[in-house]
């Protein structure tokens, strides 16, 4: 497993496998990684002869009153987990916007990178001493409408953000392929969307959710849940499958729906960021579920902001009528 520090080696390296007759999948990460992202890897073997993982805590995705600083990081962890997986290669840059000296901080641990309005800044801390080196970065990738809702009303870059760094990763590595989890449905569906409309050439995979033994969506930042919020961070799972039972029974309201999920988590202790049932391919809000669905949800437990979702699909006999 070559662990990939550089953004030209790893175009090199990525080229020589394609030139030998080979699909290369790319599986992007911001690392700590757990069993839902092994999962992506396990997928990732299956359209492709060779694997890279990239680990990169992307600056550019978080506003300043964000947890950039605090995101969990673990690069010797995250290897070890990675090994027996068949690997061929780790891409962890240092700065792939190039702000920062290579010299002087820890790998992709810099911290206090934005302006007030979120947009990526120098600092003085991390400023490299010979400042020709550090070019500011000034060109983004927006997908318009999807960014906006669910999770874009309270994260309003954070799909500018992912949609430029991944961008970027497709680049840098060229795969043919790239697996996204649908833990993260709209990002999942923001990147579809990017490649379809800049006309990249990368198929785009999305790996069904992976949840722990009690029903929680996987998570690097579950780490951070006390006992106590992570027993009650479960009543987000278990009323979206409350939901879907409900819809089985032939319940279509999007709002009574939508009522016990946000009493549910909110009973629990939770604070709601949203809960949405929406359109799966516009991610707008649906009044009743008469089509395929995504119930979303984001809500906070002890400071941890937690994302979780289940697709609904119609009832049969409205299906049959
Ligand atoms: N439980 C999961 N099931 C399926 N895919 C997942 C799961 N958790 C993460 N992923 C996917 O792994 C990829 C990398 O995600 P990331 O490194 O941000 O991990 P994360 O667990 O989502 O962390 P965070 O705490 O930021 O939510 C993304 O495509 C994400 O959707
Ligand atoms: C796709 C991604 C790696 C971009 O930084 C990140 O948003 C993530 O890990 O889900
Ligand atoms: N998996 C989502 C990354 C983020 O919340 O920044």
């Amino acid at each position: 497993m070559k662990v990939i520090k550089e953004k030209q080696e790893m175009r090199s390296w990525s080229r020589a496998m394609r030139k030998a007759g080979n699909r290369v999948a790319l599986v992007p990460t911001m690392g700590f990684l757990h069993s839902g992202h092994l999962a992506l890897v396990e997928e990732a073997k299956k359209h492709a002869q060779h694997v890279v993982v990239s680990i990169y805590v992307n600056p550019g995705q978080f506003a300043p009153n964000e947890d950039f600083g605090s995101y969990p990081r673990d690069i010797d962890g995250d290897l070890q987990k990675l090994q027996p997986f068949g690997v061929d290669a780790i891409f962890n840059p240092f700065d792939l916007y190039e702000r920062h000296s290579r010299l002087n901080t820890s790998a992709n641990g810099i911290a206090g990178s934005h302006d007030t309005k979120g947009f990526l800044q120098s600092d003085d801390s991390t400023l490299c001493e010979d400042d020709t080196y550090g070019q500011e970065h000034e060109t983004w990738i927006q997908v318009e409408k999807l960014s906006k809702p669910l999770c874009g009303q309270n994260r309003p870059i954070f799909f500018r953000g992912v949609a430029t760094v991944v961008a970027k990763l497709f680049n840098i590595v060229e795969p043919d392929v790239a697996i996204f989890g649908k833990k993260d449905f709209q990002q999942w569906r923001v990147i579809c969307r990017m490649v379809r409309d800049l006309d990249f050439a990368v198929d785009i995979v999305g790996c069904p959710i992976a949840r722990d033994f009690d029903g929680i969506a996987m998570s690097s930042r579950n780490v951070h849940l006390s006992p106590t919020d992570r027993c009650q961070a479960l009543s987000i799972s278990r009323s979206l499958r409350e939901a879907a039972e409900s819809v089985t029974e032939c319940e279509v309201s999007a709002q009574l729906l939508v009522e016990h999920v946000r009493k549910a988590i909110t009973a629990a202790g939770g604070k709601i960021d949203y809960a949405s049932i929406v359109d799966q391919e516009t991610l707008k809000d649906v009044r009743e579920i008469r089509a395929p669905v995504v119930f979303a949800v984001a809500a906070w437990f002890g400071g941890v902001r937690l994302l979780d979702n289940i697709e609904l699909q119609p009832p049969q006999s409205l299906l049959e009528s």
